[in-house]
């Protein structure tokens, strides 16, 4: 391969060798799919529901769509964001050329990175079966990349997300810039700890395929003889489990929605639907993961069970900034049992001014016969002590069984070894 930067070469083998580590540097494009597979967007199924969001008012995506979990895909709202004419490839390789980008993480969870001139590099002219991915969810809290976040506006109907009430420093990792060429794509998950996302396409075609929440995960993921070479990644997917799922004998209980998402269009991912998506062209797009009052049912226990810690500080700040959602946590917490003890009070009451060291003495006490009081002691769960590395945290990501951990290069904390 030639590249255009002299280092391109070196930093790309570098970091593939990083970020798939049981890879042999020629078995990258051993399959062929860059020949075989067909991207063409004209053949992709697509049965979800599009709403122009001009004729939706917040109530109603709450009562049509978040409420009842429903998936849409809303068009209209990027039409005013300055990243529909900045976020083009040689308008980012100008202005970010020598930053670096997360593009996967190696195997001890440390992030691999790579500057913009080389992964876009690597990304115009890869053959790869499954090509490397920017998937980086520090360009905000970075000084030389957060002008990006001036780039786009968080839509009205996603703006009141509950966990920006913990502070910036503790809440989970929630917003990403997503950046990768064609074939490369997220394998199937479910997003962490309840929350929901929403997904703005701003260059390039993504395919999407989302399962409802009750489908299990035998049910969704590759078999061992579906695996190959690629267990854990879409386009792995999209040549095997995807040919049983639009079968006529998919079991009817766990409803398919397929979509195509245009340049413009925003797609809604509500809490607990496994999806997987893969770029058909050279994409760039913007995601954020959010609790809100719709999710919070779901996301309140997930968190004290995956995020004791977090759990206490968080509630901490909505008693005192949001105390009218009480009632909704402490019905939740009556239910199974749970008791928090968030006594000692201090500064972190409020989302600006949480202190980082404060919560260790505040524990969530399970009862003793329940069934959660293996995961009751907050060092042997909680996956936000970040000062350890990141690959035993595993980011936002659920830690039990029931619901799924993502693809190790995704949701992880912004913490680089470089
Ligand atoms: O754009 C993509 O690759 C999908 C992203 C996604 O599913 C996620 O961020 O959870
Ligand atoms: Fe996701």
């Amino acid at each position: 391969m030639v590249y255009f930067h002299k280092r391109s070469h070196k930093r790309i083998a570098v970091a593939k060798r990083k970020a798939r580590s049981e890879l042999k540097p020629d078995e990258w494009d051993c399959l062929g799919y860059s020949r075989l597979l067909n991207l063409n967007p004209e053949d992709c199924l697509d049965n979800i529901e599009r709403v122009d969001a001009s004729t939706l008012s917040y109530e109603e995506f709450v009562e049509r769509y978040e409420k009842p979990l429903k998936p849409v895909i809303l068009t209209g709202l990027t039409n005013d964001w300055p990243a529909t004419s900045k976020w083009t490839i040689p308008r980012l390789l100008k202005k970010y050329r020598n930053q670096k980008f997360k593009c996967g993480e190696d195997d001890e969870g440390y992030s691999v990175k790579l500057k913009m001139k080389y992964y876009i590099d690597y990304m115009l002219t890869t053959q790869d079966d499954s090509p490397l991915y920017i998937f980086d969810s520090g360009f905000g809290d970075r000084n030389k990349t957060n002008k990006l976040l001036d780039d786009y506006k968080v839509p009205h109907y996603f703006s009141d997300d509950l966990f920006r009430y913990a502070s910036e420093k503790r809440r989970p990792p929630y917003r990403w810039m997503v950046i990768g060429p064609p074939r490369s794509g997220t394998a199937i998950h479910i997003d962490p700890l309840g929350t929901s996302a929403w997904n703005a396409l701003i260059v390039g075609h993504k395919r999407w395929c989302l399962i409802h929440p009750n489908a299990p995960k035998t049910l969704v993921k590759p078999t061992r003889e579906e695996s190959g070479k690629h267990p854990d990644e879409a386009v792995n997917w999209f040549n095997t489990v995807y040919h049983r799922v639009i079968k006529l004998d998919w079991p009817e209980q766990f409803p398919v929605v397929h979509a195509l998402q245009k340049p413009g269009d925003l797609m809604f991912v509500p809490s607990g639907w496994w999806h997987v998506v893969m770029n058909l062209d050279h994409t760039i797009a913007v995601t954020q993961n959010f609790c809100s009052l719709s999710n919070l049912k779901i996301v309140w226990p997930k968190t004290i069970k995956g995020r004791p810690k977090l759990s206490t500080h968080w509630l901490r700040s909505l008693r005192v900034n949001r105390p009218e959602i009480m009632p909704i946590i402490n019905e939740i917490n009556r239910k199974a049992n749970w008791s928090i003890d968030d006594s000692s009070s201090d500064s972190s009451s409020s989302s600006s001014s949480s202190s980082d060291s404060s919560d260790s003495e505040n524990e969530v006490h399970f009862p003793h016969n329940d069934v959660n009081g293996s995961i009751s002691n907050g060092n042997s769960v909680s996956n936000g002590d970040r000062k350890r590395k990141p690959s035993m945290m595993c980011g936002i990501e659920e830690e039990t069984s029931t619901v799924d951990c993502m693809s190790k290069r995704k949701k992880s904390p912004p913490i680089s070894a470089s």
